[in-house]
């Protein structure tokens, strides 16, 4: 049974609460744009492309639950207005991440066509803005499949020992539980295991919310791949020592000229990975690249509380491997009075990408040297 981040069915949305994972599978109802703005907000759903569906979905299923009370305006032009707003207030949940503000325009534009027909209505608004967002909950695992097949056929094509088994390293997760399924660049290694051309994947723990230990390597066990965690601080001497062919992760705004903001510490990873000769791939569907910001130092990069550097929150360890899943403790690991700076994000820049894995294709660059995105 494939890992579900999110659980939907008409008027109802439930969210796997991934501050629990991997010792808790919780899920959470959400029955409001309110309710998912403070899930997104609080991390207990993550992710580029599961933030953009969760928030579509869950005003989705406010929109149902008015009009099961019997309060859904019968006037298309207001139910257009507080999908606009509701929509606006969702996009400031996280900044950094383009899928949210990305499927946001799109809903716009569909429920303001919707509303502008002669014979609209209120409800024939909701149901239009209704069928769209349930749309990208099918379309992102599509596209995520095949962002898998086309970042393995160019791994096997272009890295060394392409076509025998080869090593992948990934930071942060970008799989099932950061999408609506499969994944994006934990999509590329399902797909090489799949084929059996994967020998190993490594994962980093990606400090301080490790994304990775809790995480990737959750999904990886759970899928029975083989894989190793490391972490953050292990990757140069992993890169030094193994013959790892590529570095795979993914993103959560691509600019225009391909520079990449990603989780913290992927910069790193780019500078390792051309320094060691591997690769270095990002993986994301179409909906992450933005063509309005030109390069990365446009990017704004989410500045996150110092708390989830200066404390580690877990159950209590009960020896063995075993742990107290009703017994959580928050563990302080830095001095009281230390300032901490936390940016969740980092910009590599399209120089240090070899490519680009979307749903179409891989995108190179070209004879000039640059990424051209517009695809
Ligand atoms: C396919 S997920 C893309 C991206 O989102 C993650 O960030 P966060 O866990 O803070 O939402 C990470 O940067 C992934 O690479």
């Amino acid at each position: 049974m494939a890992l579900q981040a999110i659980k939907y069915s008409r008027g109802e949305l439930r969210i796997l609460d991934q501050t629990k994972l991997p010792h808790q599978e919780q899920y959470d109802s959400l029955r409001s744009s309110n309710d998912a703005w403070h899930a997104i907000k609080n991390m207990r759903v993550r992710g580029a492309p599961a933030i953009a569906i969760v928030a579509a979905l869950a005003l989705a299923v406010e929109l149902e639950i008015i009009q099961a009370d019997g309060k859904l305006s019968e006037i298309a032009e207001e139910i257009k207005l507080f999908v606009y707003e509701k929509l606006d207030y969702l996009v400031t949940s996280r900044p950094t991440a383009v899928n949210l503000a990305d499927a946001a325009g799109k809903l716009k534009k569909l429920v303001d066509g919707a509303a502008a027909g002669k014979e609209a209505t209120g409800e024939k608004v909701k149901d239009a803005y209704i069928l769209a967002a349930e749309e990208m909950l099918v379309d992102d695992v599509r596209d995520n499949e095949n962002i898998g097949r086309h970042g393995a056929e160019w791994i096997i094509r272009n890295c060394d020992g392409g076509g025998m088994k080869t090593r992948i390293l990934t930071h942060c997760n970008t799989g099932s539980l950061a999408t609506a399924g499969y994944g994006t660049a934990l999509g590329v290694i399902r797909s090489l295991h799949a084929n059996g051309s994967l020998e190993l994947a490594f994962c980093t723990e990606t400090r301080p919310y490790n994304q990775g230990s809790r995480l990737t390597a959750y999904e990886l066990v759970h899928d029975d791949i083989p894989a190793v965690l490391i972490t953050d601080s292990m990757a140069a001497a992993l890169l030094q020592q193994e013959n790892i062919a590529a570095v795979v992760v993914g993103a959560d705004r691509v600019a225009a000229n391909g520079d990449t903001a990603n989780k913290i510490g992927t910069y790193a990873l780019s500078i390792l990975a051309r320094h060691h000769g591997a690769k270095f791939l990002v993986a994301a569907p179409r909906t992450t690249i933005d063509l309005g910001t030109a390069s990365g130092k446009d990017i704004i990069i989410e500045m996150r509380p110092g708390e989830e550097v200066g404390r580690v929150r877990g159950p209590r360890d009960c020896g063995g491997g075993e742990v107290d899943p009703d017994c959580w403790e928050t563990v302080s690991i830095a001095p009281k009075g230390i300032k901490i700076w936390n940016p969740s994000f980092d910009v590599t820049p399209a120089e240090l990408i070899d490519g680009i894995v979307t749903e179409v294709g891989v995108v190179e660059k070209g004879s000039d040297g640059s990424f051209h995105l517009n695809i």
